[in-house]
């Protein structure tokens, strides 16, 4: 099976020779032989984040946002089985087109998850990560979750581990945990008040014995915090998951967010409610909405502070597998593994590709540094703007406009670019044709941006973005996204300082979080 180039774009068909001479040129850019230290770029990490920290997230696609355009991660749905209810769950469903949380299209055994997981590590030299997110509940399926860990531990120990939990059983396996260098744990933590949590969970499993309403919350979340509080103590790092329910636990999960960071979660993300009829769940039934990007935005934005916000969760299914946005799960079907006769680890040729992506990403963060550094002191300013961007990945201006199915937003300041969100959008290009009904769409979803940065369009949408005041920018094609966004921000001042153009705030984003925007 031939390694993915796409997103990188070098031939790692060729042999281990020439991969290795490619990344003898980058040594005088850094590189990742001296234990990740580099003499250019960022590659330190963070001021603000204690190095053995960096080296435990810095090629994490969830836990860093920037690693997530060079890295990609694998789920194996070895965990049917759940102890609890959610009111927004509902993994009967099974879709192979459908990409949202607890959706599979099989279930593996162990086994089945080890070969499948050696297959996509020789196919994807980028996929660092293993995570164990259900269908169900790992912790709720402890011997098939640590079986596969201590399969996988063995034949790719340099595949990093990880899995996510509601945290009912968590106290109980930490020690297990810790034991099969599990590095990173994520909880479901949508209420710290039972009287929240009855609206959301209708019952739990513990001990042999079924619990609804107060009783039910009270005891989940004693035993999440507990659980979060045992994992601070015992070195693992854990990213608290909290699902967005307006008019349920919206205003709570600012509580949620100070209660989960004084107990040392590294990353809280705040992921919107998906919620429709066809999904069967008792929220998509009785007409629960999820928010708006505004609504989750904000509610993001008033967290930030200590601790970071992960805003790039791309809600994936339990059998995904890909950089973060992109779902390759259809080409590791356990038909088509099972057509292999052996799958040959090769750690060497792994190594060497992620030195290749790791000399290429420091070039990225060195240029997106050298256009803040040139940010005159007269540029500061009080004004922010959102940029859309189609990108395929490699954090490149790479998509074009017509195939984009999703658009990455950037925030602009005169302290710089920051990921903010991505929105879903249906695919306006299809079999060379635009679909004039998609269009409008597509431009609400991003009617808060300012601009939108492709590497390519057609004549009829760049008029369309034009007439709704989205400036259509073709010009930074195949640039890297940060240093481009941030060289258009700093014009755009030029323009507001001149008075060529007069800052507004745009309007909102016609678009509900979590739900594809549809034509329809
Ligand atoms: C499918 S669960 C599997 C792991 C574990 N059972 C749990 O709930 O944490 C993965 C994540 O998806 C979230 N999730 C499931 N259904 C969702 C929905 N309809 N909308 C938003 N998030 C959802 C869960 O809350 C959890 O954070
Ligand atoms: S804990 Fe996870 S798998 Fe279980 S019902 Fe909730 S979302 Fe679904
Ligand atoms: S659901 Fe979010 S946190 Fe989990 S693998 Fe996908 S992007 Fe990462």
């Amino acid at each position: 099976m031939q390694a993915n180039t796409e997103h990188i774009g070098i031939d790692t068909g060729k042999p281990l020779e020439q991969l290795l001479e490619k990344i003898a040129d980058h040594k005088g850019c850094g590189t990742s032989s001296d234990g990740g230290k580099a003499s250019c770029g960022s590659s330190d990490g963070p001021a603000d984040m204690a190095p053995e920290v960096w080296e435990k997230v810095k090629n994490h696609p969830c836990y860093s946002e920037e690693a997530h355009h060079h890295y990609a991660r694998m789920h194996v749905a070895v965990a049917p089985a759940c102890n609890i209810h959610c009111n927004y769950c509902n993994r009967k469903y099974d879709c192979a087109n459908e990409s949202r949380p607890g959706v599979v299209s099989e279930k593996l055994t162990p086994e089945q998850a080890s070969k499948k997981v050696l297959a996509v590590a020789s196919a994807i030299p980028q996929m660092t990560v293993l995570g164990i997110a259900g269908p169900g509940d790992p912790l709720a399926n402890p011997a098939k979750t640590f079986k596969t860990f201590e399969l996988i531990a063995k034949t790719a120990p340099d595949i990093k581990l990880c899995l996510s939990t509601n945290g009912l059983t968590l106290p109980d396996h930490v020690d297990t945990i810790k034991a099969f260098n599990v590095d990173h744990v994520t909880i479901t933590i949508n209420m710290v008040d039972p009287e929240v949590g009855q609206h959301i969970y209708p019952w739990i499993f513990y001990k042999n014995k079924r619990y609804t309403g107060i009783e039910a919350a009270r005891i989940l979340t004693e035993r999440q915090l507990l659980g979060l509080e045992m994992l601070t103590a015992a070195g693992v790092l854990a990213k608290i998951n909290s699902v967005m329910i307006p008019g349920i636990n919206d205003k709570h999960l600012v509580e949620v967010n100070r209660a989960v960071k004084s107990r040392g979660a590294f990353l809280h993300n705040i992921m919107p409610l998906i919620s429709a009829p066809e999904h069967g769940t008792v929220f998509g039934l009785n007409g629960q909405r999820g928010p708006s990007a505004q609504e989750l935005k904000a509610l993001q934005d008033a967290c930030e502070g200590e601790m970071n916000m992960m805003r790039h969760c791309r809600q994936c299914r339990a059998d995904a597998v890909g950089l973060l946005g992109e779902d390759r799960s259809a080409e590791f079907t356990t038909e088509k593994i099972d057509e292999m006769s052996e799958v040959v680890y090769d750690a060497e040729t792994r190594k060497a590709y992620q030195e290749l992506v790791e000399s290429e990403r420091l070039e990225k963060v060195a240029a997106k540094e050298a256009a803040l550094a040139e940010m005159s002191d007269d540029e500061v300013s009080d004004i922010k703007i959102l940029i859309a961007v189609a990108t395929k990945g490699q954090g490149r201006v790479n998509e074009h406009f017509g195939h984009a199915t999703e658009f990455q937003i950037y925030e602009m300041s005169s302290a710089g670019s920051k990921f903010v969100g991505h929105r879903r959008v249906d695919l306006y290009c299809q079999g060379g044709f635009g679909e004039e009904e998609t269009l409008p769409s597509v431009v609400r979803a991003i009617n808060d941006c300012h601009a939108v940065f492709v590497a390519k369009i057609g004549g009829c949408p760049r008029d369309e973005l034009k007439a709704a005041g989205i400036d259509p920018v073709d010009r930074f094609a195949h640039e890297f996204i940060e240093e481009s966004a941030i060289t258009y921000f700093k014009e755009y001042l030029a323009k507001v300082r001149s008075h060529e153009v007069v800052h507004e705030m745009r309007g909102d984003a016609d678009i509900r979080q979590g739900a594809y925007i549809s034509a329809a």
